[in-house]
């Protein structure tokens, strides 16, 4: 006969099931011949729960010692690993503690209890089940999807066409658009095809490192080949022993329209491919995000959260490597086709800030490509067209529009001015870096004895929030780097024309909608604990902004 643990009546945490959050439930019974516990959420679900997935949590006021050492104390405060510990109780306990934290914690530990209960219902659309996160706003669906999948294409043309006008001004009239033949070259199209397949068979090299991604919802983790550094070093290598043969690599530059065209079409495809092929994924396997049973949605938000051909991930793939690292062939490209329009013996100094500093961003991503697994995009969101076109078209062929417009507008660059952007551009690289390095190394090990300075607010879910170091500064320290980095490659274009400064204004609408998404999943995620963390931390991405 089985020992049953938990009293009727008794108040417990409840996984929920295959999530890995942790919800107040009231125990209603025990039933000895199934060995579940039958427990009611606080919204009224009752559900039936195996021991396992049932903790009970004993919000534990240490005195504050002054006698306790700091190291000691200091190791309490950060990992739920080590402030989740079984006691000898008879209800084997679950105590989540956070002793070095300031004294209002005690409020805050109790309101770590008051997590909202925004379940996720499961419901059938079509025959299929799909899963509706009633918090979240996917429900109300954006009819906006289907002026995006139709705005972004155009817009990213229209840039495209733009630049290389004589006048590239953003209000003068939109350039003739050439005839549909003019968009299509089967050679540039060949190309494209040959760029990818070069980067999957890098990517499925057994080189490098296999990193462990964050925990899915089924508790699995997947692996992933981390060797990106090791793809942009031998790409580079392919690329000068072609120019050293003799290839003409300005013909990215002469035939760009083309080549944004044929990825565009590759993109299109792939999309296709993933919503059709997550129609027969398992729903465990699917995105909260892009569930709701709306093909146009569905499509353009992306339906499966990892998608994958046998170890092969898409969406890891396409993210870190035919699009950033053709970032870096671009700029090449339009260095070369600089110095060649302009007669020129070596880049300009604008031509070569611009891309040392792009350079510097896709080296260090590829180089600290295990942080990708803790972004947003690779934990929460699932794989369409959105981020199949942001990865292999938006990336490569807008974010190349500075090397692009320089091309064809020189920007004569004072040695102060270009020592002050050097500056500005260093800043906020160490900014991003460390900040994201930060969390990562949080997520991944929150007891890694370097972390051991930083304070944390345990919630429900078993993970914690830093509310010291760079995450106690702002809520996006992250976002602030990357921004001062995105100003630092605008400067070297001068101010003729809005066009290059068209990144910094589209990543700061799309980084504050970022942070406001994150805001609201993470709202849904971790319930008071984050407005506690929020009133901690008040600032989203610039100190003293709210
Ligand atoms: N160049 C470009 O085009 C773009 C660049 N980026 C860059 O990519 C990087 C990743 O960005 P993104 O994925 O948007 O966001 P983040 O890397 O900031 O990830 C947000 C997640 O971090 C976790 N988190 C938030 N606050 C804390 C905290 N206090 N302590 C611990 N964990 C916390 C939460 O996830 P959880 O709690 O579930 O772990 C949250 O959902 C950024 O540097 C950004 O600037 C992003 C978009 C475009
Ligand atoms: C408008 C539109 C189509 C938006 C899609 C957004 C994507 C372009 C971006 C979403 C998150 C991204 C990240 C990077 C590139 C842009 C996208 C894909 C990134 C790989 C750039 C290099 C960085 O070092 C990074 C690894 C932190 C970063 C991750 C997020």
């Amino acid at each position: 006969m089985p020992a049953v643990r938990y009293q009727s009546g008794e108040m417990v945490m409840g996984r929920w099931p295959g999530s890995s959050l942790y919800y107040e439930v009231k125990v209603l019974g025990f039933d000895a011949e199934s060995s579940l516990y039958t427990v009611i959420y606080k919204d009224g679900t009752e559900l039936e729960l195996k021991e396992p997935d049932i903790k009970v949590v004993r919000f534990q006021t240490r005195p504050r010692s002054r006698s306790r050492s700091p190291g000691r104390r200091r190791s309490r405060s950060r990992s739920p690993a080590r402030t989740t510990r079984r006691t000898s109780s008879r209800t084997a306990a679950a105590i989540i503690t956070d002793a070095a934290v300031p004294s209002h914690r005690d409020t805050r530990l109790k309101d770590s209890l008051e997590v909202r209960l925004s379940p996720l219902l499961s419901s059938m659309v079509k025959g299929r089940t799909v899963i509706l996160n009633t918090s979240s706003n996917c429900l109300s669906l954006p009819p906006g999807a289907f002026f995006w999948l139709l705005f972004l294409p155009s817009w990213v043309f229209f840039l495209v066409l733009q630049v290389n006008q004589e006048d590239p001004s953003l209000t003068n009239s939109p350039p003739l658009l050439p005839p549909p033949g003019a968009f299509w070259d089967a050679q540039a199209f060949g190309l494209v095809v040959l760029w990818i397949v070069f980067q999957a068979v890098l990517y499925t090299l057994p080189v490098g490192k296999l990193s462990e991604g964050m925990p899915l919802r089924s508790g699995e983790r997947l692996k992933y080949r981390t060797n990106g550094f090791f793809a942009i070093s031998v790409s580079a290598l392919a690329i000068a022993a072609a120019a050293h043969q003799g290839v003409d690599i300005t013909y990215i530059h002469s035939h760009f329209l083309q080549l944004t065209a044929a990825a565009f079409l590759v993109s299109v495809l792939l999309s296709v491919y993933l919503y059709v092929r997550s129609q027969y994924a398992a729903s465990e396997q699917l995105a909260l995000g892009g569930s709701s049973g709306n093909l146009l949605y569905d499509f353009f938000k992306g339906h499966e959260l990892n998608p994958r051909i046998r170890e092969f991930d898409l969406k890891f793939f396409c993210e870190m490597r035919p699009g950033l690292i053709g970032w870096c062939l671009i700029n090449f490209a339009m260095a070369l086709a600089e110095m060649k329009q302009q007669g020129l013996d070596a880049p300009s100094y604008s031509m070569l800030l611009v891309n040392l500093f792009q350079l510097l961003y896709v080296v260090d991503g590829l180089w600290n490509e295990e942080a990708i697994l803790t972004t947003m995009d690779l934990m929460h969101d699932g794989f369409g067209f959105m981020l199949a076109f942001g990865d292999l078209v938006w990336v490569p062929f807008t974010y190349t529009l500075q090397a692009y417009y320089l091309v064809r507008h020189p920007v004569p660059l004072s040695p102060p001015a270009a020592a002050a952007i050097i500056a500005l551009k260093l800043v906020g690289f160490y900014i991003f870096r460390k900040s994201n390095s930060e969390k990562n190394a949080f997520r991944r090990n929150p007891s890694d004895p370097k972390l051991s300075h930083l304070q944390s607010i345990p919630t429900a879910t078993g993970k914690s929030l830093l509310v010291s170091g760079w995450w106690g500064v702002v809520r996006h320290p992250n976002y602030l780097g990357d921004l001062l980095m995105a100003l630092a490659w605008s400067l070297p274009c001068g101010f003729s024309h809005l066009l290059p400064w068209y990144y910094m204004i589209y990543f700061v609408i799309l980084l504050v909608h970022r942070d406001a998404r994150d805001m609201s999943e993470c709202r849904r995620k971790y319930g008071s604990v984050w407005d506690e963390y929020c009133r901690t931390v008040p600032y989203r991405i610039i100190p003293g902004v709210y």
